[in-house]
């Protein structure tokens, strides 16, 4: 019996996550055991300052690849999107899991409706630019406050302060087992994603064999978060300019739509490429590309 340590955040959806990886192994391979490592880290210690203030996405990571590299643990799960889009080299990603949906969701205050969105001095907390961006089309009468925090933390915030509602990612939610208490879903369209939204990332040290990972890889969900990060990454990296992306797989096609914001013009744009799903990195960098040159031309215009 050989037996397997996954590092994982604390929260209560990082270790269902985790969970999550840990079953797919064990049913694929029964001679497999798997034990859970959790780990505060600075990303959840620091809840009072914005993530750009305090060193970006990455600082949900930090720890866990330290123990990595350290030997701690030999596996690492993240949700895709909270993976910074340069990675050690040391510590690539391995697998993905199968997609959870992608969307994100509208949550209400106790007593509030979608209606109360439309009137005058409604407040929508959320700390993400992508949301707030998109949101303001949908809901051009509300005001966005900064919210952050899991998502336990969120929904707290949401009850307690002044906001009207908030906005999550559906997957946390389903994986929670808390879809209960979703006031709708936004399509794609209406509001995109972010790059690897709904994916989970298994992570581990380069030059190490992980046969046991064998039955737990899905090839979609890699090939679509390949395409959403290279558009991301081709973009500027998406620290912390508002960025998003969504690839659909139909057999051998790849669909990916992207968001692109232009920082002086404030205005952002939406765009569609499609092509071989073999050229999933290529595709997210032509889309990106191609997206920076209209906007070249939005200036001129
Ligand atoms: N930034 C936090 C985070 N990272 C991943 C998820 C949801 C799960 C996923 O996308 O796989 C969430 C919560 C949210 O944005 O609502």
């Amino acid at each position: 019996m050989s037996i397997v340590r996954i590092g994982s955040r604390q929260s209560r959806l990082a270790v269902i996550q985790a969970e999550i990886v840990k079953q797919q192994i064990e049913r694929a391979h029964p001679g497999v055991r798997v034990e859970i490592i959790t780990m505060k880290t600075t990303g959840d210690k620091i809840l009072d300052k914005s993530l750009a203030e305090i060193g970006g996405k990455g600082l949900f990571v930090k720890e866990l690849d330290k123990a990595l590299l350290n030997k701690e643990i030999d596996l690492a799960v993240h949700s895709l999107k909270d993976v910074p889009m340069e990675t050690d080299e040391r510590l690539p990603i391995l697998a993905c899991t199968k997609r959870e949906d992608a969307r994100d969701v509208l949550l209400l205050k106790e007593g509030k409706t979608e209606e109360d969105l439309k009137k005058k001095g409604a407040v929508i907390g959320t700390s993400s630019r992508r949301r707030a961006l998109q949101l303001e089309k949908l809901y051009p009468q509300c005001r966005f406050v900064g919210m952050r925090g899991n998502v336990q933390t969120r929904l707290s915030k949401l009850e307690e302060g002044e906001y009207t509602a908030t906005v999550l990612a559906a997957a946390g939610l389903a994986r929670l087992g808390m879809e209960e208490i979703i006031g709708r879903y936004f399509s794609v369209k209406e509001l995109l994603p972010a790059a690897g939204q709904g994916i989970l990332a298994i992570q581990g040290r380069y030059g190490e064999v992980y046969p046991y990972l064998e039955g737990v890889r899905d090839e979609a969900a890699q090939i679509a978060g390949r395409a959403e990060r290279a558009f991301v990454k081709a973009l500027d990296g998406g620290c912390t300019s508002p960025v998003a992306a969504y690839a659909r797989i139909k057999q051998e096609t790849l669909e990916l739509r992207g968001l692109y914001y232009e920082e002086e013009q404030k205005e952002y744009a939406v765009d569609v490429i499609a092509g071989d799903k073999e050229q999933a990195e290529k595709l997210g960098i032509s889309l990106a590309e191609k997206m920076k040159k209209e906007a070249g031309r939005w200036k001129r215009s």
